[in-house]
């Protein structure tokens, strides 16, 4: 094989707990963690040199060691010796900065990848290894599905699917840093923590209702905060007819999930023409065939 092609899927949290600051600075977490249909595409293809060459179709992202997905096949050449070099296409569609596991996505794939391409007989599980040094969201990402992710999000315990429904993706027009919200996220006694147990029994029963009413993501308050304009995406997306609404991740980003399509495809377009959104997508949940 001297190329291969491949698709890396955007998360969505379906629910966010942090429990607290561990002494290295990084943050224990309970979220509920799920693929969705949108994805950027990779293809590496073998060269006849030794070094590294990316390309992407985003202006703005770097293409050099600072890529996860460069580091993710920096990684892999050195722990495995290897010498022939790759050339690495990225085409982004996940909107960067977002809250969506886009670059820790890219980067499993690229660990998935370079595993394949050069037949290194690497397990799942070792490719999660490996993919921690690159990210706390790395493992879920090559796990991918409806999974628990707790310890700092190495911790993935697989969930049965999400209940089948159209999701909506509004992210304005800013950029959040996903260490800056962790570091401005102080816990308290007054904190209001997510019932991340009682999602996911929710989940067990196949009962969208009662998950999407427990929906909460502890980020929230550090987000919205600084963004009040999350607040209007989630007020209009119920406005419009989602079961259920939130940011995802350290945000920006918000979805809507709809039990409808033609409410979906009308809040689409009315997204599409309001000023809240920057990027707007429809899209599905994505379960993995494994
Ligand atoms: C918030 C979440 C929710 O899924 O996703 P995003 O919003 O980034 O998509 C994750 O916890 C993000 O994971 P990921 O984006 O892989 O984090 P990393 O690159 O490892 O770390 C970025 C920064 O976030 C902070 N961090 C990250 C994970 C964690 N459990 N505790 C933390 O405190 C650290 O300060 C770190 O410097
Ligand atoms: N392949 C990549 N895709 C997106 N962003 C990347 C990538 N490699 C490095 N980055 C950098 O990582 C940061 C976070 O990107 P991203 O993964 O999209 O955010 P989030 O974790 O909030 O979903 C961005 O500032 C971006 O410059």
């Amino acid at each position: 094989m001297n190329s291969i092609k491949l698709k890396a899927h955007a998360k969505i949290n379906l629910g966010l707990d942090v429990v607290r600051k561990r002494e290295d600075g990084y943050h224990e977490v309970r979220m509920i963690m799920q693929t969705i249909g949108l994805y950027d595409k990779l293809t590496i293809t073998r060269t006849n040199n030794t070094s590294i060459v990316m390309n992407t179709n985003l202006h703005y992202l770097p293409t050099d060691e600072s890529n996860l997905v460069y580091k993710a096949v920096s990684l892999i050449r050195s722990e495995f010796q290897i010498e022939q070099g790759v050339y690495v296409n990225l085409e982004k569609k996940i909107p960067v900065a977002a809250g969506m596991a886009g670059g820790s996505s890219d980067a499993a794939t690229a660990l998935y990848g370079m595993n394949r391409l050069f037949s290194l007989n690497l397990t799942k599980a070792d490719l999660m290894k490996l993919g921690l040094k690159l990210g706390a969201d790395v493992p879920y990402c090559i796990m991918r599905g409806t999974a628990l992710s707790e310890g700092i999000g190495e911790v993935l315990t697989p969930l049965p699917p999400f209940p089948e429904c159209n999701v909506l993706i509004v992210k304005p027009g800013i950029s959040v840093s996903t260490k800056y919200v962790y570091e401005n996220l102080k816990l308290d006694e007054n904190t209001k923590h997510p019932d991340i147990d009682s999602i996911i029994h929710s989940i067990r029963e196949k009962d969208l209702y009662g998950a999407v009413n427990l929906f909460s993501n502890v980020l929230e308050i550090v987000t919205e905060k600084e963004y009040p304009v999350i607040r209007d995406i989630k007020a209009k997306m119920l406005e419009l007819g989602a079961v259920g609404s939130l940011m995802s991740g350290s945000g920006p980003t918000v979805f809507g999930l709809f039990d409808d399509i033609k409410k979906a495809e009308k809040a689409f377009y009315q997204f599409k023409i309001s000023d809240l959104g920057k990027q707007v997508f429809l899209t599905d949940l994505y379960h993995p065939r494994y």
